[in-house]
């Protein structure tokens, strides 16, 4: 076997797992393949509950691929195949007794760009409530979820106003109010900040910092500093060229945010987190 593929198999065994806290979501060799092309390997990761796990690696290492395997969002991508269990809680739920539309309610979303509905402030949180069967109250619900998002100040008095007239940074916590609506277990975020300017990143950071008393969050980040700053776990993902020239992903060192950035046991962690390759 080449050195190389001895190392790569050696770090996933040592290193593809958190060792604390309960974990909300497991995976267990996962494997995804856009139509015969390998995207990511052998993934085995626990995600522990109530806290922030951030996936980071160079560009196509597949961090939002495996992001859309934690709430079945792949099943939507034509050619995309995924192997492998991913557990919440006890349940595979790539079992196909489970409806992927109700793994989507307990595991919200939030994307790169924001992408608030095109309808007023107070329908963003409303409509998908509704949508979910929500017969309590929809004022207070509203307004708690905003408030839970540290957006409630700044549009209390303009809830008619269209989520689109807001400021990019405003847009992301109405998206981020929009999926805690919903009381999901755990949200995953897909590089949340990657289209703010820094005070709004500031904000949005603080956010998820609170948030993470109430849910688990798994953030994709290309910023290593946002990663410090923002989670307790950290999985260090690299992209190998297989046999046919195509690259996949692989998953690396896996292990408290502190440890990953300061004491990296992998030479590929080290160079990364120098900043001498990604
Ligand atoms: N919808 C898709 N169809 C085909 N191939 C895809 C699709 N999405 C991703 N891929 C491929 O899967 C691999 C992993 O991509 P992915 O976007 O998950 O990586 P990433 O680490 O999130 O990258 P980036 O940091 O650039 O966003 C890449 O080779 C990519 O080209």
């Amino acid at each position: 076997m080449p050195t190389h593929r001895k190392q790569q198999e050696e770090a996933q065994n040592q290193h593809r797992v958190a060792d604390e806290g309960e974990a909300v979501l497991r995976t267990e060799n996962v494997k995804v393949t856009y139509g015969d092309t390998l995207a990511l390997r052998d993934v085995s990761m626990d995600v522990p509950q109530h806290q922030i796990t951030a996936l980071i690696g160079p560009s196509g290492c597949g961090k939002s691929t495996l992001l859309r395997c934690f709430n079945r969002l792949n099943d939507l991508i034509d050619g995309c195949k995924v192997e492998g269990k991913v557990f919440y809680r006890d349940k595979n739920f790539y079992s196909s007794k489970i409806d992927p539309v109700s793994v989507r309610r307990r595991i919200g979303m939030v994307f790169q760009k924001p992408n608030p509905f095109p309808k007023s402030i107070y329908n963003n949180i409303a409509y998908g409530a509704k949508v979910n069967g929500f017969k309590g109250d929809m004022d207070e619900l509203v307004e708690r979820s905003l408030q839970r998002a540290a957006l409630w100040g700044e549009v209390k008095d303009k809830l008619k106003e269209n989520g689109l007239s807001l400021s990019g940074g405003q847009q992301q916590r109405l998206c981020i109010a929009r999926a805690i609506a919903l009381k999901p277990q755990v949200v995953l975020m897909d590089e949340p900040c990657s289209s703010l300017d820094p005070v709004s990143t500031e904000r949005v950071e603080d956010l998820i910092h609170e948030l993470k008393e109430d849910y688990t969050i798994i953030i994709v980040t290309h910023n290593m500093h946002q990663a410090t700053r923002v989670s307790d776990f950290t999985a260090f993902f690299n992209a190998e060229e297989s046999d046919d020239g195509s690259r996949f992903g692989y998953l690396v060192e896996y292990d408290r945010t502190e440890r990953v950035f300061e004491d990296p046991q992998e030479e590929a962690t080290q160079k990364y987190v120098s900043g001498k390759f990604g």
